[in-house]
């Protein structure tokens, strides 16, 4: 029996006008193996609708031809199904695709689909809406804000994101974190909870984490000096922020963040800005339920 394959294409992640051609892909998938359908995204959760429709006509496999946001609503409809995730890199960051050893080389990513080997990975809840990546509340939720407002999506424009926010961030927020049975309030420069062991560009804030180990890496950074600032974001770039003894890491099945007085806070869910519609929010971990082709 032949394997339905299915595409879905994100023109602009990454440096943008990423296409695909049922010419291009027969070169790779033979027709006496796979009946391919290649779709386009037109615009923001077009990828969601597509992958349903994708589910209804029979995929077996759903790729994901773009970046973290991409995967995301791809992904999203695939949980808890037995159809497979297959992931063309062509995003800016690729932070899931590199946890997962995919390369940015058209060839050798087509190659691992082709093989259908894969491997059960876990996946991530916040208020029931699922992300593969990373949630943060802090710093990188301002960052991803400030970043949405640019029409280009590359490292530059994250370094440039990531300085303007760094003048104009202040600590606001007081948040309500519970956890195991034990309440904290903290006004954090950064609170990241993340499946994944890199948030893209090679850059990790939770080098240990794993996509299969049933647990969320959570980095918890108070409000710093300018100094110390300085100091993490130099420590960060080299994966050393472990150093400062200010950094705080858990390994949580499950925690809840509230923003005191009803703030609703400002939240990033892989990469992109996630509208809370309440105070509340409740991440949890649900081991093992997304199947991702990978390399043997
Ligand atoms: N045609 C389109 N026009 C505008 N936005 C789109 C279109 N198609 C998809 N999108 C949106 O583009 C956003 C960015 O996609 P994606 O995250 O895959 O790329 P990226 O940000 O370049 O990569 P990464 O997340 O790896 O850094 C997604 O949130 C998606 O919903």
């Amino acid at each position: 029996m032949k394997t339905n394959l299915h595409f879905i294409v994100n023109p602009i992640a990454g440096k943008g006008k990423n296409e695909l051609s049922t010419d291009m892909l027969e070169a790779y998938f033979p027709k006496s193996e796979f009946v391919i359908s290649i779709k386009k995204t037109e615009f923001v959760l077009h990828a969601t609708a597509l992958t349903k429709a994708s589910i209804e006509e029979g995929a077996q496999i759903i790729v994901a031809c773009g970046g973290d946001g991409t995967i995301n609503e791809v992904a999203s409809c695939l949980v808890n199904t037995s159809v497979f995730l297959g992931i063309l890199p062509m995003g800016s960051g690729n932070g899931l695709a590199s946890n997962l050893k995919i390369p940015k080389n058209f060839k050798k990513a087509l190659s691992i689909i082709k093989n259908q080997n894969t491997i059960a990975i876990d996946t991530a809840t916040i208020n029931g809406k699922p992300f593969f990546s990373n949630v943060g509340v802090g710093f990188d939720a301002h960052v991803i804000s400030d970043f949405e407002e640019n029409t280009t999506r590359r490292l530059f424009s994250y370094v440039k994101s990531t300085l303007r926010t760094l003048k104009k961030y202040h600590y606001k927020n007081v948040v309500e974190l519970k956890y195991n049975g034990t309440t904290e309030l903290i006004s954090p420069f950064l609170l990241f909870v993340s499946n994944s062991n890199e948030m893209g560009y090679k850059m990790s804030l939770t080098p240990r984490a794993s996509l299969q180990d049933g647990l969320l890496d959570v980095v918890i950074v108070p409000e710093l000096s300018r100094f110390k600032l300085m100091l993490f974001t130099m420590l960060f770039l080299f994966k050393k922020h472990h150093w400062l003894k200010e950094v705080r890491f858990q390994q949580l099945r499950a925690l809840e963040i509230k923003g005191l007085d009803n703030t609703i806070l400002k939240v990033q869910k892989d990469g992109g800005l996630f509208t809370l519609k309440e105070p509340n929010i409740e991440i949890a971990i649900h081991p093992k339920n997304l199947t991702v082709c990978v390399k043997k």
